[in-house]
């Protein structure tokens, strides 16, 4: 429960906010609850970040209502960027301030006394594993190291709402790990985090729920669970394809083959992890040699691309 207000989390309705003639944000809808990661998907120039920084008080909308845990960002911002951590997509820093120095800085500046803010940003350092850099002057730092220290920088005054702008670009694999563990963890602990990136199989692991917006309006929303039970398409390989293909033909199941990795797999739309599993067991039945049998996509990507197309054809 919101300190001033009814509701946790965040909840956002009819909003709209305009740049001279662009409409960037057009009766949008948004909610994110504490203790889920919300995943914020859409097509460039769709109005996630326009959406992020409205959210953050940092822009007024024209129309809407916004509550973050309760409070109003448009009539109480400070109360709103106390309880809020940003990371923005990209961040002006500091250059010739260390990591440290800037974390201390960042703590200063959200009132916490400096010994509290040298043991948070050293806890931090850790966490985003840049304790060895943490003396270095920040334009020595690479993209994937911003990235990082702007995440710490998010989160030196331990916020209730985190909004993270495209957190994981620019970080290498292990990065990735250790950022959705460490948001996974935020959300248990009974954060609202709030996460936009176009890479849909990483939010696959990381997000509870989905808000697809498309034109600056929402489109659908979707729970993770939900979207794993759809209707989705299966990639299909074997060592004999024609006979793979004769023997989907004879179960008058309709295919498509797409050449992947160097090799011919057919394609072929399911309607639930149980169909599948009975089609299996059917080519097996069959003689078929099945070497792969896979979903052919995360189960958000398959949203996308059919809440997209259904965009395209309005
Ligand atoms: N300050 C601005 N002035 C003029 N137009 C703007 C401004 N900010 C955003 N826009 C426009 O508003 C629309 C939405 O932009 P926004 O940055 O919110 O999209 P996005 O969904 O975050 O895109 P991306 O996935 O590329 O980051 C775009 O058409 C953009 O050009």
């Amino acid at each position: 429960m919101g300190e001033g207000g009814n509701y946790g989390g965040i909840v956002a309705e009819g909003l709209e906010r305009g740049f001279g003639a662009v409409r960037a944000v057009a009766g949008l809808d948004f909610r994110a609850s504490p203790g889920e990661v919300t995943a914020l998907i859409g097509p460039n120039g769709s109005g996630k970040t326009t959406l992020m920084l409205m959210l953050a008080s940092l822009l007024k909308p024209d129309a809407g209502t916004i509550r973050v845990d309760g409070l109003d960002p448009v009539a109480d911002p400070r109360g709103v960027r106390a309880i809020l951590g940003w990371m923005p997509d990209t961040l002006g820093s500091w250059e010739s301030l260390t990591s440290r120095e800037i974390l201390g800085l960042v703590g200063r500046m959200y009132g916490i006394g400096a010994a509290a803010a040298r043991r948070r940003a050293d806890e931090l350092l850790e966490q985003v594993r840049l304790t060895q850099l943490a003396d270095q002057p920040g334009r020595v730092l690479s993209r994937g190291q911003q990235q990082r220290l702007s995440l710490a920088r998010a989160l030196m005054h331990r916020p209730r709402v985190l909004l993270l702008d495209e957190p994981a670009s620019g970080l290498d694999p292990g990065a990735r790990i250790d950022l959705r563990s460490m948001l996974r963890r935020l959300a248990a602990e009974g954060c609202t985090v709030v996460v936009s990136s176009h890479v849909l199989s990483e939010l696959d692991e990381m997000a509870d729920r989905a808000v697809f917006v498309a034109g600056g309006r929402t489109v659908r929303s979707q729970s993770v669970a939900e979207a794993d039970l759809q209707a989705r398409r299966y990639a299909i390989r074997a060592l004999d394809g024609q006979g793979l293909a004769a023997r989907l033909e004879s179960l008058s199941v309709p295919f498509g083959v797409h050449r992947a990795q160097r090799r011919d797999e057919a394609v072929v739309r399911v309607g639930s992890e149980t169909e599948a599993a009975e089609l299996l067991r059917r080519l097996v039945a069959g003689g078929v040699a099945v070497t792969a049998f896979a979903p052919a996509s995360g189960a958000l990507e398959e949203t996308y691309l059919s809440t997209m197309a259904g965009e395209a054809a309005r």
